[in-house]
Parts: C-alpha cells; sequence; structure tokens
C-alpha cells in the first residue's frame, strides 16, 4: 500500500506539471521553476535537519514528508522517475554481492 500511494502521488505531482499556476501549490512551484523547486528541497532538507536534533517525532515526521514530497517534484521536474533512482541504489547494492 505504501508503495502504491507514492505511485498515485508521483502521478498527481505529473498531472499539476500542466496545470494552471493559481490552482495548486505544485502548479505553482512548477511554473516557478528549477531554481525554486530546487531551494524548496534545499530548505526543507535543513528543516529536516533542525528536527533530526530534537525529539519531537511528530515534527521530525512531517518536515520528512516535506523533503519528501518536494524531493519527487524535483524529479518530475528533471524529467527522471524515482524508478531510476531505485535502480542506482539497486545497481550499487547487487554490486556488494
Ligand atoms: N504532499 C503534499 C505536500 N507536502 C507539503 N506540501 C506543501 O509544501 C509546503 C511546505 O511548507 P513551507 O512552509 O515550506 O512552504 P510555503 O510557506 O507554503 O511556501 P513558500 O512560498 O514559503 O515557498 C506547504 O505549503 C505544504 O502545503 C504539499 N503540497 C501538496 N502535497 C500533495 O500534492 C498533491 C497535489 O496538491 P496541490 O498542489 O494542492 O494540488 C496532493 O496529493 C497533496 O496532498
Amino acid at each position: 500500500m505504501p508503495v502504491e500511494f507514492l505511485n498515485h502521488l508521483k502521478a498527481v505531482i505529473r498531472e499539476r506539471k500542466n496545470a494552471s499556476p493559481e490552482s495548486s501549490y505544485t502548479a505553482k512551484l512548477f511554473s516557478r521553476g528549477t531554481h525554486k523547486i530546487a531551494q524548496k528541497v534545499g530548505e526543507e532538507a535543513v528543516e529536516l535537519v533542525i528536527e533530526a536534533l530534537s525529539d519531537n517525532d511528530e515534527l521530525f515526521k512531517n518536515e520528512a514528508a516535506d523533503l519528501l514530497f518536494h524531493y519527487l517534484l524535483l524529479l518530475e521536474n528533471r524529467g527522471i522517475d524515482l524508478d531510476e533512482i531505485i535502480a542506482v541504489l539497486e545497481e550499487r547494492h547487487s554490486g556488494k554481492k
């Protein structure tokens, strides 16, 4: 189920690429381009690092979700599927067998 949801979210993000910027947060970020999307990934990564140093699991999970969401956006903006990143990990893993 979690993997299916991730695939569903990827599809929604892809749809938003062609949606009007006024219609959604995701569409607006796509309209602002690579610089803004990359900046958001950096911001969300820093926010996650800050929460990693706290003991609040709820805040940590929320920041982790924000980072994952914006990471998916960055991949979609680049035209690279998450499966291609997983393939890199699989290749690294198989090389260590
Ligand atoms: N999973 C998410 C998701 N996670 C985080 N966010 C947004 O990411 C932003 C992160 O918070 P920030 O305070 O860093 O950003 P902000 O202040 O809103 O934006 P800035 O102008 O400051 O950059 C918030 O606006 C969140 O709403 C998300 N926005 C949308 N989704 C999903 O994306 C899909 C498309 O949603 P829409 O974009 O609403 O169509 C749906 O399935 C949504 O559930």
